[in-house]
């Protein structure tokens, strides 16, 4: 059914990012209305992820101000543009920053969910169709953020950016799938490909690095080792599957030694959860010679680079890296909201 407010600017609130490291502030926004291959969205609920304040500190180089930042969300179509065919006003959705157009080289490849039709319009804060931004202040156009700028009540994202899911969905819950939770367990399933009895060790213990351990819990791994420098972590990791606590305060020794020490050379899998050079490196070399896996998670600042002795790959070490998990966003984000809610029920019938 057609709202009321199709074709229309909508003026909504929304959290504006007007310069790097400066407060957001609520403003009235004007969001235009969608055009060609673009969907307007109500969110409901959005949360927070570390890259959004990564963006906010100035060190992202696709940083750009003033903007409207937001990934991890979910919310209800309100309209949508000419040429929209898989979601419709009244939809449940979640917007995907990772797109998925299943036509492109990357999407046809079979070998990456990293999508290539609307990147470069998303990368620089506009949409594709007219390379502008919907949103503006008394005509003063604002940034997009990752093509989904959900700190804003309306937003217009791409319509291969969208993922319609199960209704049913509690939206203030799923609206994690959007990026944190999603991220990690996808780490585990699809890019590192994490075995029963393997161990493992995660090297932040945020959403991404809790999500892991509930990914790396369910692929049956034996050993989940939790490293944070907030011990404050360690009592809701344990409830996500982490098995032992490392903070690296606690020692004298390299971060990875103690690791090494601890696991009789060395664990199985590794992943940063952090955004830290330094620590990539650790999560690398504190991997079993001859086949341990280390998967980069974390998003590190402008200008930051990864190092190691080239002996660690040459020994079978292997250095990874992941985008929202390797998840295809459209297709597979409806295909975790149903997995989140039989599992609910499951949870419901044993109870
Ligand atoms: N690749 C992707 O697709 C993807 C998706 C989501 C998030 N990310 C990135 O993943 C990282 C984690 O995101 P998040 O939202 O879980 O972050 P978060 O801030 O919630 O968690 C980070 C954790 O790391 C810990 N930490 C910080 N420095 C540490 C150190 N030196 N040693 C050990 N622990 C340390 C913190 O105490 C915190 O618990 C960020 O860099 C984020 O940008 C990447
Ligand atoms: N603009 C950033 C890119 C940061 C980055 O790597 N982003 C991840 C998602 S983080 C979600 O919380 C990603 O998906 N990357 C693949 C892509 O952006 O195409 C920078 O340049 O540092
Ligand atoms: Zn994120
Ligand atoms: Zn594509």
């Amino acid at each position: 059914m057609a709202s009321s407010t199709q074709g229309q600017v909508i003026t909504c609130k929304a959290a504006v990012a007007w310069e790097a490291n400066k407060p957001l502030t609520i403003e009235d926004v004007q969001v235009a209305p969608p055009q060609d291959g673009e969907v307007r969205v109500k969110i409901l609920f959005t949360a927070l992820c570390h890259t959004d304040h990564y963006t906010w500190s100035g060190k992202d180089p696709e940083g750009l101000f003033p903007c409207i930042l937001g990934h991890e969300a979910a919310g209800i179509v309100e309209s949508v543009g000419e040429g929209v065919t898989e979601v419709q006003p009244g939809d449940h959705v979640i917007p995907c920053y990772q797109a998925e157009c299943r036509e492109c080289k990357f999407c046809k490849s079979g070998k990456t969910n990293l999508c290539g039709k609307v990147r470069a319009a998303t990368g620089v804060g506009v949409m594709m169709n007219d390379r502008k931004s919907r949103f503006s202040i008394n005509g003063k156009p604002i940034y997009h953020f990752m093509g989904t700028s959900t700190f804003s009540q309306y937003t217009v994202v791409h319509d291969v950016s969208v993922a319609k899911i199960n209704p049913r969905a509690p939206l203030e819950k799923v609206c994690l799938l959007g990026c944190g939770v999603s991220t990690g367990l996808g780490a585990v399933w699809n890019t590192a490909k994490v075995e029963a009895g393997s161990i493992v060790a995660v090297f932040g213990l945020g959403t991404v690095g809790l999500a892991v351990a509930e990914g790396a819990k369910s692929a049956g791994a034996s050993r989940i080792i939790g490293i944070d420098i907030d011990s404050k972590k360690f009592d809701v990791a344990k409830s996500f599957g982490v098995t032992e606590f490392v903070n690296p305060k606690d020692h004298d020794k390299p971060i990875q030694q103690v690791i090494v020490d601890l696991t009789d050379g060395g664990v199985d899998y590794s992943f940063e959860c952090i955004g830290n050079v330094s620590v990539m490196r650790a999560a690398l070399e504190c991997c079993h010679k001859g086949w341990g896996t280390s998967v980069i998670v974390g998003v590190a600042a402008s200008g930051q680079e990864i190092s190691t002795r080239p002996f660690q790959l040459v020994t079978g070490r292997v250095w990874k890296g992941t985008a929202f998990g390797g998840f295809k966003s459209r297709t597979q984000v409806p295909w975790l909201v149903e997995k989140y809610l039989n599992k609910v029920s499951q949870h419901h019938t044993l109870s």
